[in-house]
């Protein structure tokens, strides 16, 4: 049965910025259209641009182009939309935006409830909270909730200040980090794959896996974000966040309960049991990519050194491949070897376990050779999971032979939620069980900046990859070293 969130106003600071138009308010639509969404919802627009509502309205219709075929009224989902035109920096103007938000919450019957969505850049997260904190937004009637955007931080440090700043405002029960990994169906599905079905979890150990590869690649390049990304870098934009949270959620041990703190409390014991790299082994478990021009769809492109906000000669890497040794008694000599990077050769995250090979191999003297076990979980574009087995084919050769579970039914109308749905969802119900904890990013952030402390004081070797390939030689030489190779089949 379908639950309808809570009544609730949503402000929603940056409101007339990309993230905003791009995936919030789809997604409030789609919450909406699926009747997931309290008829009793207003949601707040904030931002310095002079709209009216008119105009505010418009734009959030514009967002929602795509659903034109919809039966449903776009103009009455529009009608919940309010702009308050404001400077986040200006003290004055926080009392106004509350008087505004209380007339929409009588106006809509919203309940009294509040959720702060921080669609800004990073640097406005902690003084806005202690706005909002100190001139009283906060004293509302009924729960508020505060939901930040991800960089958190540049490293340990700036996330630990960023963490202290938003804690004085919001106790952290109410603070909702959003990596928009988590909100991915099939990332949320390794939990239910591991846990819900008997014939995993007594193979899911040392025991039976050989190595777990986690690759998320993408084909475009830096495109209009040079200046942001070339100060942060592969390893901070992707693997401290969304590759990090994936390796916890395939490690974890079974929580308790299915309780927020029971899996949390599990996350945090993978991150802990990370094996702590020396300065002198990085380079042995991680290794970077920079890619140069290339041929994309039979088009030349540039190479990142050229693309705009990048400088001439950047150290910065566009591709990271590594490996994470988990150090405890389930995961003990299992790498997981994670890879991601722009302008490879196709869009695509995929989560491969491949199972240990038998002690020997019965059909060898037929000539057949036997592919390991591999469980794939496809987590985009495709979303489904496949199981290869090895099985006789009709001319009686023993093959790896795919079994598959398609989540791709568009046409029965079975589409499956969006990532920023699914988040915005859970964070109206109060359920944080894919959201990020203070301690997750702490710990995150500790194992990458030792990774960045070597790097940054080496330069590297760049470019050293194609656009449209698959990343340096390197990766593939970190698996070959340990008698594996990245699985670029299925
Ligand atoms: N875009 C994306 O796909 C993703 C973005 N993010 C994160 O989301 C956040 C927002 O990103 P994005 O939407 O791309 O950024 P944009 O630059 O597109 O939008 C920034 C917004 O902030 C507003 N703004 C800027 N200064 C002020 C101010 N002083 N007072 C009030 N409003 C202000 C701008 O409006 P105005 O100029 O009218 O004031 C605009 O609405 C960032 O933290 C980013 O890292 C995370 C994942 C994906
Ligand atoms: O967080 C980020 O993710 C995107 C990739 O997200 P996806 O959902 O398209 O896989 C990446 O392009 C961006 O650089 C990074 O900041």
């Amino acid at each position: 049965m379908t639950k309808e969130t809570p009544r609730a106003v949503i402000v929603i600071f940056g409101a007339t910025g990309d993230l905003a138009n791009r995936k919030l308010y789809p997604s409030l639509y789609r919450l909406y259209r699926n009747n997931k969404l309290s008829k009793h919802f207003a949601v707040v627009g904030v931002a310095r641009r002079p709209l009216t509502n008119e105009d505010f309205r418009n734009n959030v219709k514009a967002s929602i182009e795509e659903f034109k075929d919809d039966a449903l009224d776009h103009d009455e989902f529009a009608s919940h939309f309010h702009y308050n035109p404001f400077d986040a920096q200006h003290l004055s103007e926080y009392q106004k935006l509350d008087n505004f938000i209380k007339e929409l919450d009588q106006k809509h019957d919203a309940g009294g409830n509040r959720l702060f969505y921080m669609a800004m850049a990073p640097n406005f997260f902690g003084p806005i909270a202690a706005n909002l904190k100190s001139q009283g937004l906060t004293d509302n009637p009924g729960w508020s909730r505060l939901v930040i955007e991800k960089p958190f931080g540049h490293n340990f440090d700036t996330a630990d200040k960023l963490n202290k700043q938003i804690g004085q405002a919001f106790d952290e029960d109410q603070i909702f980090r959003i990596d928009h990994y988590l909100g991915k169906q099939m990332v949320q599905n390794i939990e239910i794959v591991r846990f819900a079905n008997a014939m995993f979890e007594p193979l899911w150990n040392n025991q039976y896996i050989a190595n777990v590869q986690i690759t998320s690649s993408e084909v475009l390049g830096v495109e209009e974000r040079g200046r942001y990304y070339d100060g942060s870098g592969a390893l901070r934009d992707m693997v401290q966040n969304h590759l990090l949270q994936m390796v916890s959620l395939l490690a974890m041990e079974p929580p308790a309960r299915l309780q927020p703190d029971e899996i949390r409390y599990e996350k945090v014991k993978v991150l802990r049991s990370l094996r702590d790299l020396k300065a002198d082994e990085i380079n042995d478990y991680f290794v970077r990519g920079q890619y140069d021009h290339g041929q994309i769809d039979g088009e030349t492109v540039d190479s990142y050194r050229e693309s705009n906000g990048v400088e001439e000669d950047s150290n910065t890497e566009t591709f990271v491949a590594g490996k994470f040794m988990i150090d405890n008694f389930r995961w003990a000599g299992v790498p997981f070897y994670v890879r991601t990077g722009k302008r490879m050769k196709e869009k695509s995250t995929k989560i491969i376990v491949q199972f240990k090979d038998l002690p020997i191999n019965l059909y060898k003297d037929k000539g057949d050779t036997i592919d390991p076990n591999l469980l794939v979980i496809n987590v985009q574009p495709d979303e489904g999971i496949t199981l290869h087995l090895n099985a006789k084919k009709t001319d009686y050769e023993t093959t790896s032979t795919p079994i598959s579970l398609s989540y791709d039914k568009k046409d029965e109308g079975l589409e499956s939620p969006e990532a920023y749905e699914n988040l915005i969802n859970d964070c109206l119900n109060g359920d944080s069980t894919s959201f990020v904890h203070a301690t997750e990013v702490a710990l995150s952030w500790q194992f990458v900046d030792k990774i960045t402390d070597v790097w940054e004081k080496q330069k590297a070797d760049f470019p050293n990859y194609e656009s449209g390939t698959n990343g340096p030689d390197a990766a593939d030489k970190l698996l070959e070293k340990d008698g594996f190779k990245w699985w670029e089949c299925c």
